[in-house]
């Protein structure tokens, strides 16, 4: 479909560069998953919607995707740094349920949020599934790149060329943040392997050539993009904090055990925040959103993907509700116009002149670095389209969508009301008392029709004549 470059910005070099397979006709892409230790704020659902979006494009210029995204089920401290307890070890304290469970519920919660956002669905391995081939990964790195210290095997960054060549600035603002571990060689130096304390007994524990403990979060990812995509592979993404440590880790390990000094993924790519007024969006700051709130403020989990797609994956995106109902607008006028093509059947191979436009300026915004806020004037050109066969549009839309994934066939206006969790009325309700009003207008019966009326408007629900959007009430 596309006769042009995909173009994506790299991380590596900080440069737009053409996107090559490395095996023809495929694309492998690993993206960094969740701590499963708490909920997923819609920030980290932010980094998902991108890799996911990068996922759709790919699969659009007909490359066969295979794309990963692991669940982190143990061995994230709470600072990236390794420093201050296992996350999973800490949540599980504090909630009195043992680490395993609190692993399983919230992969639970993720996965389903994944699908609520329309995440085409990844390989999800669990990193304490991979433990043997980590220890593996440490023996052989063991020689020539790693020593032992009292808590644990550590990994020398000396012993690879470039080290931390992906992050911003190492020495401000990267290595600044790294709490000193008595012993290690360089500040950067981290943990392969964490021995538990003698005396302790950790939930989550392993034997290993250096004690009983638990493997190092970094050494996780690398162990399984190589397990599962095979190094080198096409492109590695997460969110911006992973370009400044996690990440520079990840290479060096690969590096290391590759015995070659390249970093196994041809692109890095690093999506931008979601902030608020306060800044990033954090757990680890108290407050933050899940999708399921904006769920229970009556708000279809679309709406988001919609805001993340509204700006650039590389921009800070700022939540407010308001962005939110701006969002939910959007979607809404694009789903009424969906709606009349009824059920036409999609025309695939058919073209139409009126159409050139949207489809040369889709396909150029989505080339350029997954430019989807101006895919979506795209689509929304190709919506507005008039006097053209409707298999025809159909197909241009649904295109269009595939790679947007906003499901706009499949959604229908009572799915974008605004219905909170607390409304007192159903949905069938209103639209029951919609219907009867409608027969006694037909028939001129404007008392019976004022009534209900009023009765709806005694339940909070305002009936909108002549509303432009046709969205008939609204609570
Ligand atoms: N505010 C945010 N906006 C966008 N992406 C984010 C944000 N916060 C975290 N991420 C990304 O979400 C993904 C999942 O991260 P993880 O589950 O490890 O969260 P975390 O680091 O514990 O989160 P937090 O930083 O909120 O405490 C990572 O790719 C991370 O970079
Ligand atoms: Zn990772």
């Amino acid at each position: 479909m596309a006769d042009q470059p995909l173009k994506l910005f790299n991380s590596l070099n900080r440069k737009i560069e053409d996107f090559v397979p490395i095996r023809e006709g495929e694309a492998r892409v690993y993206t960094c998953g969740p701590t499963v230790y708490n909920y997923q704020h819609i920030g980290n659902m932010r980094a998902y919607v991108f890799a996911d979006t990068l996922g759709r494009t790919l699969s659009h210029r007909g490359l066969k995707l295979s794309h990963v995204i692991n669940i982190t089920d143990v061995g994230h401290l709470t600072s990236d740094a390794d420093a201050g307890d296992d996350k999973m070890e800490k949540a599980a304290a504090a909630a009195g349920k043992s680490a395993w469970d609190i692993a399983r519920y919230y992969q639970e919660v993720f996965e389903a949020d994944l699908d609520r956002l329309n995440v085409r669905k990844p390989a999800h391995p669990r990193a304490t599934d991979y433990v043997e081939s980590m220890i593996e990964w440490g023996k052989q790195m063991q020689e020539k790149h790693c020593y032992e210290l009292e808590s644990g095997l550590y990994f020398d960054v000396s012993t690879v060329p470039e080290y931390g060549r992906l992050a911003r600035a190492v020495t401000d603002d990267g290595e600044g943040r790294i709490d000193t571990v008595e012993g290690k060689r360089n500040a950067a130096d981290f943990a392969i392997w964490r021995k538990t304390p003698p005396g302790e007994t950790r939930q989550m524990e392993w034997d290993s050539p250096w004690g009983k403990g638990a493997p190092g979060w970094h050494l996780e990812c690398s162990v399984m993009s190589a397990e599962l995509l095979g190094h080198p592979f096409d492109i590695h993404t997460g969110g911006i904090d992973h370009r400044e440590i996690h990440h520079p880790n990840e290479i060096a390990q690969n590096q290391a055990h590759n015995c070659s000094a390249d970093s196994a993924a041809s692109i890095w790519m690093h999506n931008n925040f979601l902030i608020d007024r306060r800044g990033k969006m954090s757990k680890s700051t108290g407050e933050f959103l899940v999708l399921q709130t904006l769920v229970d403020r009556g708000y279809h989990p679309l709406a988001y993907r919609m805001m993340c797609l509204q700006a650039h994956y590389r921009s800070e995106l700022e939540f407010s509700w308001e962005g939110l109902d701006a969002a939910l607008t959007r979607l809404k006028r694009m789903v009424i116009l969906a709606e009349r093509l009824g059920d036409a059947l999609p025309q695939p191979e058919a073209e139409h002149p009126k159409f050139a436009q949207p489809l040369e300026k889709f396909e150029t915004a989505i080339s350029d670095d997954l430019n989807t806020p101006i895919a979506l004037t795209a689509l929304e050109d190709a919506l507005a389209v008039k006097k053209v066969d409707v298999g025809i549009k159909r197909a241009v839309v649904q295109a269009m969508d595939e790679v947007l994934g906003l499901s706009l066939f499949d959604l229908t206006r009572a799915d974008l009301r605004i219905r909170p969790e607390s409304a007192e009325i159903t949905e069938n309700e209103i639209e029951d008392a919609l219907a009867r009003r409608k027969a006694a207008r037909a028939e001129k019966d404007f008392a019976t029709s004022d009534a209900i009326r009023d009765e709806l408007a005694a339940k909070g629900v305002e009936v909108m004549d002549g509303d432009p959007l046709g969205w008939e009430w609204k609570l």
